[in-house]
């Protein structure tokens, strides 16, 4: 491997961490000697030698980003996702030039440094109230799904986790309502040419993306309706895998939203957050216009009790 240049060799895989990480009793490895001359010259690690059977245990989502935020923490693997390291003076006096279609150098730098930021001022006013128009008929239609009823088998997430109802859109592909998919009306079609154009150019001159987006339109009722503390992905820098979301941004569709309607994101800072203790909350508050975007692999949030009809259209970059 000497000298090789393989730019593969920087990422190390998902697998590979969380295996790592699983390697905790390093009693069932061999005694190296300290000084390397020591090893036969023929010595060859082969870790199956060593390996006694596999113990498989279902270990919850909240416990495995706990493993792997205590082996590097997940802000630091996600920003070798990005191009640049966007925080050094360097990169900020060269600010004025950055190309970008929509995103502001401020907002890029959150992102990167901090793993979120807001935006607001994308989309006009015309076409944010006819997508919440929009919303409110694909409600009346019964086109909503309980997330709940998705994510029944899934071990790795509690389905008690989140009270929303859901649909996607799909635009390469036909509606199909067993799987909660829907045509896309005429304004939520704007939104996602805005998404699908200025949007992830400008998020893919910085962060490494294949390009792929899911499109989920989510609705909290009044009476509470909340997610709980969760994470959209796990943290990876392998470019390679496509499991993991990396980009989550949501678009908020509530005209006329106040303090008492509830429904705010709550963000939790991470024990890196320069200044901030580990478990200080950010609060956003879901207004028409404002879109949220994090890094999926980085940023815990919830969504607190909704006391008012709550529409959000989020889109996760892969
Ligand atoms: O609606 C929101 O504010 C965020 C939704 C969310 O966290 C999710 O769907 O993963
Ligand atoms: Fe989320």
């Amino acid at each position: 491997m000497e000298g090789s240049n393989n730019q593969q060799e920087q990422y190390s895989s998902l697998e590979d961490r969380i295996l790592r990480m699983a390697a905790t009793d390093v009693s069932d490895l061999p005694d190296f000697p300290d000084d390397k001359s020591d090893l036969p010259s023929d010595f060859e690690y082969n870790p199956e030698d060593y390996q006694e059977e596999e113990v498989v245990e279902e270990i919850s989502e909240s416990e495995l980003l706990k493993y792997l935020d205590q082996q590097e923490s997940a802000l630091s693997v996600v920003q070798r996702l990005f191009y640049h390291e966007l925080n050094t003076s360097g990169y900020q006096r060269n600010s004025g030039s950055w190309n970008f279609d929509c995103l502001t150098p401020q907002a890029a730098e959150e992102l990167y440094s901090r793993g979120w930021t807001e935006i607001e001022g994308q989309l006009d006013l015309e076409i944010l109230r006819g997508a919440h128009e929009e919303a409110l008929q694909l409600m009346e239609q019964g086109q909503f799904t309980p997330a709940k009823s998705f994510s029944g088998n899934d071990p790795f997430r509690d389905a008690a986790a989140r009270d929303d109802s859901i649909l996607w859109f799909d635009p390469g592909n036909q509606a199909n309502h067993g799987m909660g998919i829907v045509d896309t009306p005429p304004y939520f079609e704007r939104i996602l040419e805005f998404i699908q154009g200025p949007f992830m150019s400008d998020i893919k001159s910085m962060l490494r993306l294949n390009g792929r987006a899911e499109y989920q339109l989510a609705y909290f009722h009044p009476g509470g309706a909340r997610y709980e503390r969760h994470r959209d992905a796990l943290p990876t820098d392998d470019p390679q895998d496509t499991n993991q979301r990396r980009i989550s941004a949501v678009f908020y569709l509530n005209p006329g939203w106040v303090t008492g309607h509830g429904g705010e994101v709550k963000i939790y800072s991470r024990p890196d957050d320069h200044g901030l203790p580990e478990g200080a909350e950010r609060i956003v508050k879901p207004l028409l216009g404002r879109i949220l975007v994090l890094l999926s692999g980085v940023v815990d949030h919830e969504i607190l009790p909704s006391y008012k009809d709550r529409y959000a259209l989020t889109v996760w970059m892969r």
